[in-house]
């Protein structure tokens, strides 16, 4: 802990109890000392260092990542940590490597669709790091349309084997994670080919890499795929290429718990839903929601600190210069993306409860969710990834000129965050997907299906359809009814008002592909509301400690009304609102900003993050940003000379020219 805090000043002003805050964001008592103890045992390691990371270059970066990989598994097995743990401890580790996939998509594409004996012989090897996975699905040539890929898996009853083929350039494997250079096996979407019919996708195991000296099996071709946006940042992954001629693997090597291949070459289909096979990308993308809180707090954390400490222009008559947080612009910018941060946190709790029930009504053979678990896996990854995204990249710009330094962490941190837009299915493929099944749910409200989950405020469609907003003053938004019904009401009718465009089209088909841009708008309403609903509903919770209901109810009047205000086109457009009205929801946010102030620095607090997680001079705990803005410039490479190199070749010799240019004249 740091000797002198520069921002006691602010700590103090806080009106809530901080530690209960931290349970409150963390989930539980047990999770805020399991985090604290994982974050501190990493800071404390100097194997874990991460400030000279932006430095390196990308082949001392990823042996710098196989280097941390294998002591943070050392670590692992001699203090014998629990899964949860060991999980925290691979985050606090935070750089992007194999080990991610790993366990990310490898172990529960497995888990997900191996059959009993499948999981039984694999997860073992996988578990104890004998195998390293990854999941390699995406190629050259398609990754958002999956049943367009073209690798093929071609039944050899007389082997009893699959072949497994690379037709075209097109059909490489590109992408994957951890295949680039460190994985041994991988689970491979093939198109299945037997009886000399074509299946569709479906996964199998493959093993690319001897166990003995790595180096790549016979008809296997494999590299990395080149370096990627920023310094450091997602460039510690291999993200691979992968190529196969005519690769043979046991016909057990398919992934058979939805479909399996007979040894005759029979293709048998389990009686469940073909989307199962999606399903390692379904749980990928509930977790991704808990990662979108998690960098947008961190962006978020060092840009109120450095706010706090930050002081430009002075008052009128001469006085001390004014904290950057005090300026109303600062935050209107920055108090809604920390409302969002807490929003995000709370939704991807939720999600993750839904995605546990979905998983255990699966296993019993229901699947009445799995539409919900889709829908709202996809639309809330779409929706958290993009607004982080453009937050980080806001957090640099209310940080000023120093944002921009690597040692701020926020240009890392958007660089490794941002193609959480794209990977996992791109934002806009994942909204249209929420938008199909939005048209479904209004085209059979007619037949007087009751919608459920999520979507069970369309069966209001009579009442909301025409409902007027009751609110007559700017107190009247701070009432949660009349925040949910002014959500419904506009996420109702900006689907009803895409189903009416397309019934006028030739097709449905025409129809959706003519007004997609404004149903992407329309799924974006959607998923808004249900994030507005679960903070809501969290807020309607019991929540013990001084003072911190209060200040999550703030929050979640500033994400609603920000929200409101961002959006207000949609909501006066589809007449939920009048325009009077939306000025008073903005006349709200103001006096909820006021009222965030004095808790902003304790707010950020309670997200609990140590110095070196959020690897940033300007976010240190202790406020004491300038010294160390200072002496971070010395450790630059350039700085190790006075006189850089290149001076004697390249400077000396044109100043000489010009000098003697002069003395000529
Ligand atoms: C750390 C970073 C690591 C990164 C790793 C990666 O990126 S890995 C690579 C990540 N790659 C990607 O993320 C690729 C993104 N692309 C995709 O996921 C798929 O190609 C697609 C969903 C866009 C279309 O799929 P399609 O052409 O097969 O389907 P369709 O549109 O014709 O719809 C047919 C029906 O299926 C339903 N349904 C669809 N999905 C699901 C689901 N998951 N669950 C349940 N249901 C689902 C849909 O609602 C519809 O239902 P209906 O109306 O019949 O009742
Ligand atoms: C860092 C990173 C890690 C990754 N890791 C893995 C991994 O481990 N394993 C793996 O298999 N894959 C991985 N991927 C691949 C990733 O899943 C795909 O890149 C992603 O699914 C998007 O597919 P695409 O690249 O084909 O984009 P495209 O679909 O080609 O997108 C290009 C543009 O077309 C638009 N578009 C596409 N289809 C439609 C449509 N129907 N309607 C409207 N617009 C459309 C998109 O919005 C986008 O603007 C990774 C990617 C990245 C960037």
């Amino acid at each position: 802990m740091a000797e002198v805090d520069h921002l006691a000043a602010e700590r103090a002003t806080a009106r809530f109890d901080v530690e209960e805050m931290k349970v409150a964001w963390a989930g539980s008592r047990h999770a805020v000392h399991v985090a604290d103890r994982m974050a501190r045992l990493v800071a404390s390691d100097p194997v874990f260092r991460k400030d000279n990371r932006t430095m390196l270059s990308r082949k001392e970066l990823f042996k710098d990542t196989l280097r941390k990989a294998a002591h943070a598994w050392k670590r692992i097995v001699e203090l014998r940590l629990t899964e949860e743990e060991a999980d925290l401890l691979r985050q606090y580790v935070d750089q992007p490597g194999y080990v991610d996939l790993h366990w990310g998509m490898f172990v529960p594409a497995i888990k997900g669709q191996g059959t009993e004996e499948q999981q039984h012989k694999w997860l073992p090897l996988a578990y104890k790091f004998q195998i390293i996975g990854c999941y390699a699905q995406t190629e050259l040539g398609h990754g958002s349309n999956v049943q367009g890929l073209e690798t093929t898996a071609t039944f050899d009853p007389k082997t009893d084997e699959f072949v497994i083929h690379s037709p075209t350039l097109t059909s490489s494997k590109w992408w994957p994670g951890g295949l680039g250079k460190a994985s041994t096996h991988a689970v491979v979407y093939a198109r299945l080919i037997t009886e000399g019919k074509d299946y569709g996708i479906h996964g199998f195991i493959v093993q690319l890499r001897s166990l003995e000296d790595h180096s790549p099996l016979p008809g296997v071709t494999l590299g990395d795929i080149g370096g990627k946006f920023g310094s450091g940042a997602y460039n510690s992954m291999d993200n691979g290429v992968l190529r196969f001629d005519h690769v043979r693997i046991p016909r057990d090597q398919m992934l058979m718990r939805l479909s399996q291949v007979t040894r005759e070459g029979k293709y048998v289909h389990s009686n469940v839903p073909k989307q199962l096979l999606y399903g390692t990308m379904v749980y990928v993308r509930q977790s991704i929601v808990a990662d979108a809180s998690k960098a947008l707090s961190r962006a978020v954390c060092i840009a109120v600190r450095y706010s706090a400490v930050r002081k430009q222009f002075g008052s009128q008559d001469g006085g001390p210069e004014t904290q950057v947080l005090n300026y109303k612009t600062q935050q209107s910018r920055l108090f809604p993306l920390l409302a969002s941060a807490y929003a995000f946190r709370f939704v991807g709790d939720w999600l993750n409860w839904l995605y546990t029930d979905v998983t255990q009504k699966l296993e019993a053979k229901d699947f009445s969710t799995l539409q919900e678990a889709h829908a709202c896996t996809a639309g809330l990854k779409a929706v958290t990834t993009s607004v982080t995204a453009d937050a980080i990249e806001e957090c640099r710009k209310l940080c000023g000129g120093h944002g921009y330094l690597n040692s701020s962490g926020l240009p890392e941190l958007f660089a490794v965050y941002v193609p959480a837009c794209t990977y996992e299915g791109d934002n806009v493929v994942l909204l249209l997907q929420v938008a199909r099944i939005l048209m479904k749910t209004v085209s059979q409200l007619a037949s007087g299906k009751q919608p459920v989950g999520t979507m069970a405020y369309m069966g209001k469609v009579q009442y909301l359809m025409q409902c007027k907003s009751a609110v007559s003053s700017a107190e009247d938004w701070l009432n949660p009814d009349a925040i949910q019904e002014a959500f419904e009401a506009r996420a109702l009718r900006m689907a009803v008002n895409c189903a009416q465009n397309i019934s006028q089209a030739a097709s449905q088909e025409e129809g959706f592909y003519e007004r997609s841009p404004d149903l992407l708008e329309a799924a974006v309403a959607h998923i808004q509301l249900i994030i507005v609903t679960k903070f809501i509903e969290k807020v309607h919770q019991e929540i013990p400690g001084h003072g911190v209901k209060e200040q999550l109810q703030a929050l979640c009047n500033v994400y609603a009304l920000y929200i409101l205000h961002k959006h207000l086109g949609d909501f006066l457009a589809t007449g939920c609102i009048t325009p009077r009205q939306g000025a008073l929801a903005n006349e709200q946010l103001g006096k909820l900003y006021a009222q965030v102030r004095p808790n902003a620095v304790a707010l950020v607090d309670a997200f609990n993050y140590t110095d070196h997680y959020l690897g940033s001079v300007l976010g240190r705990y202790d406020g004491d940003v300038y010294p160390a803005l200072y002496e971070e410039a010395w450790k630059d490479p350039l700085n190790e000379t006075v006189v850089p190199e290149g001076y004697h070749e390249y400077l000396r010799p044109l100043i000489k020219q010009q000098q003697l240019k002069l003395s000529r004249l």
